[in-house]
């Protein structure tokens, strides 16, 4: 049972892409009042997530509301990073009423979770859920099943690589460890896509568990807070193929950050992200770019294949308009061809 004298913490996560940032904006937008700070970490050291968040102009939500993690992963970095930045979000004059923690889409839930033991935190915090966001095409189209090719790439670079599927290992822990999963980007699914990723996703399921469709993730806010899981009491019923943290070091996954140019149109950067897209091993490209004689930052995104545009703010004054896009992808992805691509002139 949730202990009320605690604060609710939410874990989200995902894979790369699937939508967390997105669920969260759309959570803070419709905050009704309840005063939410958001933990936000990602795998890239873009800071992009967050810029995200906070250039979202959501009323009563300020910069202090939104507390970064870049560069690294949450699971791994507990001790370092993730503790103190919750102690200064629980230590604030006015503390937070709940507390959404959005992890890297790379990042194993289950020691986040254990970290909630932790006696600095624990008599403060509990885990009210842990929300697993699915990316319904993705999954349909046999992303986390075994791709032969990435296999290939990645055992070309590590010869010691031993297991078999790193995506497919992500995407089980997180469902391993969810209290709820949303079945996300379900516009862009057909009703048999559905049904299909809906057994799979039942599969990976330990135990009985609520799984909730959506798009855009446009979820009642109700659904996800205040589930009451105390998930930090209820480890054993977790499964994860890396018990502890040291034993995950996500050495299967790389990124880079790669300066771009202005561009004369929008349509320009898409093709150039479509195309390092196609190269092998690579899994998430995003970032934004100046175009000429526009006032707004463009960001593009690419998961998988996928990739989508759009103008998300003014530049600021004195603001440089420098263009980067961050790339991860399997260790050993082909940097050389996304380079070339991105920045073909
Ligand atoms: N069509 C469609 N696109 C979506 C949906 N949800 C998110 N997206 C898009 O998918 C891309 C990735 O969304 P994010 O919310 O940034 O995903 P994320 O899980 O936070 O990504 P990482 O933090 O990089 O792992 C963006 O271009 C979103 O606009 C959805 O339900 N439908």
């Amino acid at each position: 049972m949730s202990d009320l004298s605690k604060i609710p913490c939410t874990i989200i996560t995902g894979f790369l892409g699937a939508g967390k940032t997105t669920l969260v904006r759309h959570l803070l937008e419709n905050a009704n009042g309840r005063r939410l700070a958001v933990l936000v970490n990602e795998f890239g050291d873009l800071g992009f997530d967050g810029s995200f968040i906070e250039g979202c102009g959501i009323e009563g939500c300020t910069q202090d509301d939104i507390v970064e993690l870049p560069n690294g992963c949450i699971c791994c970095t507990v001790a370092d990073d993730f503790v103190p930045a919750l102690n200064i979000l629980l230590n604030r004059p006015n503390p937070p009423e709940h507390i959404l923690i959005e992890t890297s889409g790379l990042a194993l839930p289950k020691p986040l979770v254990r970290a909630f033991n932790w006696p600095e935190i624990r008599s403060r915090v509990t885990v009210d859920g842990v929300v697993a966001v699915v990316d319904g095409p993705a999954v349909a189209s046999g992303a986390f099943a075994d791709d032969p090719d990435a296999l290939e790439a990645q055992r070309a670079a590590d010869t010691s690589v031993d297991h078999e599927n790193p995506l497919e290992e992500v995407f089980e822990d997180q469902l391993l460890c969810a209290d709820l999963v949303i079945l996300n980007k379900t516009d862009q699914m057909q009703a048999a896509d559905k049904s299909k990723v809906l057994a799979e996703i039942n599969e990976h399921l330990p135990r009985a568990v609520k799984v909730i469709e959506a798009a855009h993730g446009k979820v009642d806010p109700t659904v996800l807070l205040g589930m009451g899981a105390a998930a930090e009491a209820d480890l054993d019923a977790r499964p994860s193929h890396h018990e502890t943290e040291d034993d995950h070091d996500h050495d299967d996954f790389e990124s880079i950050a790669i300066p771009v140019d202005a561009v004369a149109t929008p349509e320009v950067l898409v093709a150039r992200v479509e195309r390092a897209a196609e190269a092998a091993g690579v899994l998430r490209i995003k970032g934004f770019a100046p175009v000429n004689g526009k006032p707004m930052r463009l960001v593009v995104q690419g998961v998988g294949q996928r990739v989508a545009h759009h103008f998300d703010r003014p530049w600021k004054v004195n603001e440089a308009r420098d263009g980067r896009m961050v790339v991860i992808g399997l260790k050993g992805f082909d940097v050389k061809a996304v380079e070339a691509a991105l920045r073909a002139g």
